[in-house]
């Protein structure tokens, strides 16, 4: 067991093989297709909407649109009239089957499906990866979780996900750890390291970023991508509620068990957070991807593989 978080570690540089890193390469495959940057903001209802998803998908980021209050049919339809990869998330329950059965129905196959449950080392899991590939054969690429152990991730590969998301508690509006005593929050970098030895298919890291160098941290620790909620929540075309304090703009932030996204106060294990507005969203992925090509020009290669591979300490100020 490796109970370290982002900021216990620190990687180490390698000798420089770029004259600028304008030559250094962020980009990602995640099944059939290649996206400029290894992350994807949280399929939550404060970070992504449908106008957020299409604007993603012509940029060529990967996103994954949230499942709540939405009619995904709809939307799969006009993003491939759009001709723009689509990408939904689906829960476990009898209406989420359907919703399988009705995009089969109408020939509408997602390029990506998210199967989005808290405990998703679960049989229900097993169940709906089972009833996709029944029904959609491998023309869809599944994504299941979230987990938080290597047999969870040996598991759910095993039942035919194509990646796992690795991550229960670690979020920055999340309060699992607190209601339940479980999960990966405090060392959601060290569960990354664990679970990716057991892989075999891609890891998506998903809750606990803080900041953009934690990204490195994830490839450098086993994530393929990275699943970030509080870094995108709170830009200019956020979907959060604008809320001004004292003359400052911030937009709510809230998690998907929360109250608030739930509408009842049942199995809460969220909650809500006031996050100041830091401008286009835009801009904020110009910068995540400057710091990456530096972190890649620090790991001495040209590549985020790079990356996986560079040395580490611990940090002996740290808690751990
Ligand atoms: N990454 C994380 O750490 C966490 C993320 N979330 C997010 O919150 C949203 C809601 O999650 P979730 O409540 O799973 O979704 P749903 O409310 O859709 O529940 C999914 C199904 O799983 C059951 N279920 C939920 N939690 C558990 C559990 N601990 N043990 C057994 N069964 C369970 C639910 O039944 P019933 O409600 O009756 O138990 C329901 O049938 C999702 O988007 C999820 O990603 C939530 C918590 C942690
Ligand atoms: N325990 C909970 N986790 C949640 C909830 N809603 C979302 N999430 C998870 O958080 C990440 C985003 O984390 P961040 O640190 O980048 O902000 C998200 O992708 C989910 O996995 C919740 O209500 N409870």
């Amino acid at each position: 067991m490796y109970a370290f978080d982002y900021e216990d570690i620190q990687l180490i540089p390698n000798m420089c093989v770029v004259n600028s890193r304008s030559e250094c390469n962020t980009s990602v495959t995640l099944g059939k297709n290649t996206f400029k940057m290894p992350v994807v903001p949280a399929n939550m209802a404060t970070v992504i909407n449908e106008e957020l998803s299409v604007m993603l998908a012509e940029k060529n980021y990967f996103y994954v649109m949230h499942r709540f209050d939405f009619d995904a049919i709809s939307f799969v339809k006009k993003m491939k009239e759009k001709k723009l990869i689509s990408s939904i998330s689906v829960g476990v329950k009898e209406q989420d089957f359907k919703l399988i059965n009705d995009l089969s129905d109408l020939n509408l196959i997602p390029d990506y499906i998210t199967i989005d449950i808290a405990h998703g080392h679960a049989n229900s899991v097993k169940q709906m990866i089972e009833h996709i590939r029944n029904k959609m054969k491998d023309q869809t690429f599944i994504i299941a979780g979230n987990v938080a152990t290597p047999q969870a991730v040996r598991d759910l590969e095993h039942w035919g996900a194509d990646a796992t998301k690795v991550g229960v508690g670690p979020g920055k509006v999340c309060i699992t750890k607190l209601k339940t005593g479980f999960g990966t929050g405090g060392w959601q970098l060290g569960a990354i390291k664990w679970c990716s030895k057991a892989a075999t298919k891609p890891i998506i890291a998903d809750g606990g970023l803080r900041v953009n160098g934690d990204i490195a941290k994830s490839i450098r620790f086993g994530a393929t991508m990275c699943m970030i909620g509080s870094l995108f929540a709170a830009h200019e075309e956020s979907p959060g509620k604008n809320v001004t304090v004292d003359g400052i703009l911030f937009k709510e932030y809230y998690g998907s068990a929360s109250e608030y996204n739930k509408g009842e106060k049942r199995y809460v294990e969220g909650k809500k957070e006031l996050i100041k507005v830091r401008g286009k969203l835009i801009d904020t992925y110009k910068e995540m991807e400057e710091d990456l090509q530096s972190s890649i020009s620090y790991a001495g290669g040209k590549t985020l593989k790079a990356i996986k591979k560079v040395d580490y300490v611990i940090l002996k100020t740290s808690n751990f």
